[in-house]
């Protein structure tokens, strides 16, 4: 199918029912004015051709042809009659004149007068009740003519202008009906494009218009809500998520990592450390006696030192380096990137330290602190993250061993029992 763009219709049928119109009318005028010229041109014939009658009256009665024929050309001449003749009753000619000239507009003057307007002028010459004979006349069209195209200049001059200000309305009303439609779709584009809901569309002086662009606003409002509906639902559903997986990620007495989130980042770090030849520092903490703290102090206590034991770690360590609590009284750190051993030994010097200060609980008992720490190196010590772990729990059992409250280094030497 062949597609034309609304304005393409539009201006066709404007154009057509313009012509048409323009056409109609024109036809339509210029039949009445040749009507009305017409009638108008026969009567003035008729009046002359009874005027002559009356003239020649005594002439034809007395047969002087001479004076008839004088009249006749006088009348001719005056009246800018073609030819006249006066016909006696019998149908002999008794006078003849005739006004003929070359000129192009008479002769079409005569032709029209001819084809449309004196056909059969006739006035009858009478004396007394006695009909002596007729008198036959032919006009000159060129007053008609003149006429008429005078009236058919003004009638195609108005038609013109009529066209004209048909035009120019038509183009008034496209242009509006264009920068309507065209903000419309325009607006129905860039919302393709960018998605900026909360634009609206103004208020249109076409009513359709109108009615469909106040329909888009509120269907752009009720998107819009929608939309927000749903960042809204994602957004919960996003810190649901992030909680959920914090549950899963952490300890939830002391807030640190948990195992499982130890074992994945540990496995990234030496992955990392693999590839760029650096280091990963593991520290293995155990607390000492712990055990008996629950027992004398009872579970919630034991449960205040954990915390506090993890936050004294937290504070000793870099923000980068990861704390996480194994299980039981057992924390973990990672040092990632780490530059040597030796470093990895500073900062578990740095934990003892931060243990020496003991605990006060809420009801004023004081409890000591102390912990154990193994440290291993990657890859100075192990070749993989299960056998890191594996080396400074075995390191963490060697401070044990040794006495508790100090950390040892893994070294491959000595036996480590666990
Ligand atoms: N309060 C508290 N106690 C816990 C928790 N998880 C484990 N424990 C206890 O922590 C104690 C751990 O003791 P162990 O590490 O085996 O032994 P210890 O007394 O610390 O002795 P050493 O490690 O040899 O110095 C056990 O009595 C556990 O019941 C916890 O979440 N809260």
């Amino acid at each position: 199918m062949a597609r034309s763009t609304l304005f393409a219709a539009l201006r066709q049928t404007y154009f057509r029912s313009t012509l048409f119109a323009i056409v109609l009318g024109g036809v339509a005028l210029a039949a009445v004015a040749f009507l009305a010229l017409r009638a108008q041109v026969e009567d003035n014939l008729d009046r002359i051709a009874r005027t002559v009658a009356y003239s020649v009256e005594a002439a034809v009665l007395f047969g002087d042809k001479q004076t008839a024929d004088e009249i006749l050309s006088q009348i001719a001449v005056r009246e800018g009659l073609v030819e006249v003749a006066v016909r006696r009753v019998d149908g002999e000619t008794f006078a003849y004149a005739r006004n003929a000239s070359g000129e192009p507009l008479h002769r079409l003057g005569t032709q029209m007068d001819g084809a449309f307007v004196s056909h059969g002028v006739r006035a009858e010459v009478v004396s007394g009740q006695q009909v002596l004979g007729r008198v036959e006349l032919r006009g000159d069209g060129k007053v008609f003519v003149v006429l008429f195209f005078r009236v058919l200049g003004v009638l195609l001059l108005s038609l013109g202008l009529a066209a004209l200000v048909a035009k120019v309305l038509a183009r008034r009303t496209e242009g509006r009906i264009l920068a309507e439609l065209d903000a419309l779709a325009g607006m129905a584009h860039t919302l393709r494009l960018d998605g900026q809901f909360e634009r609206r569309l103004p208020t249109f002086e076409i009513e359709e218009f109108d009615a469909l662009g106040q329909d888009f606003n509120a269907l752009l409002a009720e998107i819009q809500l929608r939309n927000a509906e749903l960042v809204d639902r994602q957004l919960r559903l996003e810190r649901a998520n992030q909680s959920l997986q914090h549950l899963a990620d952490h300890d939830s007495l002391t807030g640190m990592a948990n195992r499982a989130r130890f074992a994945t980042l540990l496995k990234q770090a030496l992955t990392e450390a693999a590839a760029s030849g650096s280091h990963v520092g593991v520290l293995y903490l155990d607390n000492d006696r712990f055990k008996s703290i629950n027992d004398r102090f009872g579970h919630a206590a034991g449960d205040a030192l954990l915390i506090d034991v993890a936050r004294r770690i937290r504070g000793a360590v870099r923000e980068s380096d990861l704390v996480a609590r194994l299980g039981g009284d057992e924390f973990a750190v990672l040092l990632a990137p780490l530059r040597d051993v030796g470093d990895a030994q500073r900062v578990a010097d740095k934990i003892l330290m931060a243990m020496t200060r003991g605990l006060r609980l809420a009801d004023g008992v004081d409890i000591e602190l102390g912990v154990s720490i193994g440290i291993a190196v990657y890859p100075d010590h192990a070749s993989s993250d299960e056998l890191l772990l594996q080396a400074a729990d075995h390191a963490m059992y060697e401070a044990k061993r040794l006495g508790r409250g100090r950390a040892c280094t893994y070294s491959p030497d000595v036996r480590m029992e666990p």
